[in-house]
């Protein structure tokens, strides 16, 4: 009752009004008291509908009337899946960031993954909506699965054709960052920009091709843009209790936000010569045009020749609207995990040793002699450097992820795992990341799964792409990501042109975060030029 009437309370207002109503609310002490009373009798009200229903599986006893279990597990998210699963299995019911959650592990989290009622792009958009927080459009205009499609027709096909484009631009970008790097060396005090620098620079080239890549805005939105927008959000957990509120403080943000409006402007501003030029020769038939599919192809054109632009929207528009989608999943996930991977190598420094001496070996097969540069990687000499991709697999096994992916029953039905355990409609799963990544049923080897061990996948058919139950790092099932061939790529021709030009070392610890907030490692380091 109390949720239906703050539902339709909401609903009926204007949202610019309401958000502003709730800003000046939110900065007063006695707006503050009175969100976290409302926010108390909300979770009264959720805990007391949690415990009349039947769940169908053990639940974590309510600590705080108010907060549930979040602060017990973002205290320390490790040992709150280790203690609560030891005690309750492997699928259990929690009141965690202001609902009732079902935490799913093992072999369970496939009826997730697999079940078409289970949505994760719906069940992220209650805390993070690309296209609210972004002013990115309208989702009915450019849905989920029409991106997802353009990238499995589009882009992982035409991988081999990208490889050196890539190269060249993660070879400007690394150039554009470091300058003429001296025969002593550099020092560096975090790896993040680096990589940052290069993702973005190759990127471009293959998203909206190599003239854009040379504009100086539009890689600063490639950079920055998620970051920055996504830190107009910043923590504020009384409106994990009020999904309503909390779309509504992301819609405000997208239309009010100075960050969000400087990203798109810059977008559009490079896009729009561009956008305008391309469809007006392919309008006259110009065969004279300095069509980009003579120099190559960009996704950018895919989508210009899909005939997909939705006539009410303006062409320019649009393509800044996929652009900033591309951004949002693309950009940032691939330069932290890309980090994450350097990080563990210079954690590693012997590993980085053998690294080199394995892509001497694959190119001396390939007929090349040992001085070549990364200029002569193909996509498949770079698949063919196999103990690479097992660290960059074992890194991604190791992330400080816990409980993550949160999938909505979309369905007007209860959905009841082979467990027993029951999600009604409109309520969550969440899958659990940790255990599935360190069960040794699951994963199939018993050799402490608690540490880093670079060469654990070698020969194992289990590549650093290839998704299932013990690897959920991409996810799985029809909505896997569609982009990991593009990320790993990337990634490990960063990696592997680093080791080649350059001998890496960290200046000092690695420390690698074990929190629930932030995935990127720290420490300095120092790159020498090899001779
Ligand atoms: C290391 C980098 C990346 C990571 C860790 C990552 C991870 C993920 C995960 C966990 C999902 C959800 C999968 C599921 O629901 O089962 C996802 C979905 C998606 N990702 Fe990625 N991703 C990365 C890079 C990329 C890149 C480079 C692109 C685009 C070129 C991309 C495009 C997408 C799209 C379009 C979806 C939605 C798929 C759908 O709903 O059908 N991602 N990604």
């Amino acid at each position: 009752m109390l949720t239906q009437y703050i539902h339709n309370f909401i609903n009926n207002f204007d949202q610019k009004k309401t958000m502003d109503q709730l800003q000046s609310v939110a900065s007063t002490k006695e707006g503050v008291i009175g969100l976290a009373t409302a926010a108390l009798l909300m979770s009264t009200v959720a805990v007391y509908k949690s415990t009349r229903n039947d769940r169908g599986c053990p639940q974590v006893p309510n600590q705080s009337f108010l907060w549930g279990s979040t602060p017990e597990y973002r205290k320390d998210p490790a040992a709150f899946i280790q203690k609560w699963e030891k005690e309750l299995g492997p699928v259990y019911g929690a009141y965690l960031f202001g609902q009732y959650t079902t935490v799913v592990s093992g072999h369970q989290v496939r009826e997730i993954f697999l079940n078409d009622d289970f949505d994760f792009i719906a069940g992220i958009r209650r805390d993070f909506d690309t296209n609210l927080l972004a002013n990115g459009g309208d989702l009915k205009d450019l849905p989920t699965h029409k991106f997802a499609g353009s990238i499995k027709k589009n882009l992982s096909p035409k991988l081999p054709f990208y490889t050196g484009r890539v190269i060249e631009h993660l070879k400007i970008g690394l150039k554009e960052f470091c300058g003429d790097v001296p025969d002593e060396g550099m020092e560096f005090d975090h790896v993040y920009p680096l990589v940052q620098h290069m993702v973005a620079k190759a990127s471009a080239s293959v998203f909206v091709g190599p003239e854009l890549a040379k504009n100086e805005q539009l890689i600063d939105s490639f950079k920055n843009m998620v970051l920055e927008v996504g830190s107009e959000l910043g923590p504020k957990p009384y409106l994990e209790f009020f999904p309503n509120l909390m779309r509504l403080r992301m819609w405000f943000i997208g239309k009010t936000s100075k960050k969000v409006k400087r990203h798109r402007d810059q977008l559009c501003a490079a896009l729009k010569p561009q956008v305008e030029y391309r469809l007006n020769a392919m309008k006259e038939n110009d065969s004279n045009w300095d069509r980009p599919v003579s120099k190559g192809q960009d996704f950018l054109q895919d989508i210009l020749e899909s005939g997909d632009i939705p006539a009410h929207v303006d062409p320019t528009e649009h393509c800044c609207d996929w652009v900033t989608q591309i951004i949002f999943a693309a950009l940032h996930t691939t330069s932290e995990n890309g980090t994450l991977s350097f990080y563990r190598l210079l954690d590693n420094p012997q590993v980085l040793e053998d690294l080199m001496e394995e892509q001497n070996q694959v190119l001396e097969e390939a007929g090349y002699d040992k001085t070549v540069g990364p200029e002569v990687f193909t996509r498949e000499i770079l698949n063919k450097f196999v103990k690479m991709d097992s660290v960059i697999r074992e890194t991604s096994r190791l992330r400080n992820d816990y409980i993550g992916l949160p999938h909505l029953n979309t369905s007007n039905k209860t959905i009841t795992l082979s467990g027993g355990a029951m999600i009604h409609a409109g309520e969550r799963a969440y899958v659990n990341f940790y255990s599935n990544h360190r069960d040794e049923n699951i994963q199939k080897m018993s050799d402490d799964l608690t540490t880093f061990k670079p060469y654990r996948f070698v020969n194992q058919d289990k590549n650093s792409t290839k998704i299932g139950e013990d690897f959920i790092f991409f996810g799985m099932g029809k909505h896997a990501c569609p982009g990991r061939w593009f990320a790993i790529q990337e990634i490990k021709t960063i990696i592997a042109m680093m080791i080649r030009s350059y001998q890496l070392s960290a200046l000092g610890p690695v420390t690698f975060p074990t929190s629930d907030y932030s995935r990127i490692p720290y420490g300095r380091f120092k790159i020498v030029p090899r001779k």
